[in-house]
């Protein structure tokens, strides 16, 4: 499959599948990953995991979605439209991630299979509220971490993971080896929690052996909701639209640089990365 960009008119895009919370607020879970989908060219289908109530302050609730709910959005689609890359965010329970692990395993989508899975293990908002049970976390590492294609923790998903507390750019390699020996085929550490002081160079590391960083400036901005989602999304996207892996993610990573740098500010608290940059002027 050769990578193709935008569609023209009547032409039926590449698809790609979100299984994921709806975020209220609108800048991550779900709709931040809608929008990324639409700016990279791909149609965008969601599998709802749960409803949070959410807005530029934090997450003062969610509510879950029943799991065979959400196995039953993961079916319908793939079955009847069909997905060419597949992403995970928020799952907030043990009896979701067995679902959609289950469906993985029938549909043909994980690492050892056709459609790739990104999984992004999202556990707590940036404002430190959870979005995870705590009885969920062995879940992630032993049922949703060995189907991955790749998976994009962040530092503090890292600690929860694993252990390992990555403070420097050097403690990086240590934590993707930590990661990988959970299962995935590949693992994307992103540094965007590292000092405020220094460079967003994220580190791709693959269970064959391979190393690459992903080097990129930091943005004088607190507006980062959202990130996360956003990056592994692109990604989702890049791999739908025929990329390979490591492609991919390089067309992530130019991505979510974009979309921090045009970051916005929104309600009293923290704004989100803008899908504003790579969606031309509509034409009234
Ligand atoms: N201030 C920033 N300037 C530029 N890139 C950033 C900034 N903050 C985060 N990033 C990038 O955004 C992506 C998300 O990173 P991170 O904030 O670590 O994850 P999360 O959003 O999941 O907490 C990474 O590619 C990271 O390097
Ligand atoms: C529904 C939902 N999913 C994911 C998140 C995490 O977003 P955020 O708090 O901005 O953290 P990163 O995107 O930076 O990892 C959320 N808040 N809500």
């Amino acid at each position: 499959m050769s990578p193709r960009s935008t569609p023209g008119p009547g032409v039926t895009p590449r698809t790609a599948l979100t299984i994921a919370g709806s975020d209220s607020g609108g800048g991550a879970g779900v709709q931040a990953d809608l929008k990324t989908f639409l700016a990279c060219g791909v149609h965008g289908m969601s599998a709802i995991t749960a409803v949070t109530v959410q807005n530029s302050l934090g997450v003062s609730g969610f509510h879950e979605i029943p799991a065979e709910t959400v196995r039953d959005q993961v079916r319908v689609v793939t079955t009847d439209i069909g997905a060419n890359a597949v992403k995970t965010g928020m799952l907030a329970s043990a009896g979701i991630i067995e679902a959609v692990a289950g469906t993985c395993d029938e549909l043909g989508i994980g690492r050892a299979a056709e459609i790739p899975l990104v999984v992004d293990p999202v556990a707590a908002s940036m404002h430190g509220d959870s979005l995870l049970a705590d009885s969920a976390l062995g879940a992630v590492r032993e049922v949703l971490l060995p189907r991955a294609t790749l998976t994009t923790p962040n530092l503090d998903e890292v600690r929860l993971l694993t252990g390992v507390e990555v403070t420097r750019r050097a403690d990086l390699r240590k934590a993707a080896e930590a990661v990988l020996a959970l299962g995935p085929r590949w693992v994307l550490i992103k540094a965007g929690h590292l000092a405020a002081d220094s460079d967003c160079v994220d580190l791709l590391v693959g269970a064959g052996g391979e190393v690459i960083e992903l080097p990129g400036p930091r943005h004088p901005t607190e507006h980062t909701h959202g990130g996360g989602d956003t990056l592994a999304a692109a990604v989702t996207a890049a791999l739908a639209q025929g990329r390979d892996l490591v492609d991919a993610v390089r067309v992530g990573k130019r991505y979510i640089m974009r979309a921090v740098a045009a970051a916005y500010p929104l309600g009293g608290g923290v704004g989100p990365v803008s899908a504003f940059w790579r969606v031309s002027d509509v034409p009234w």
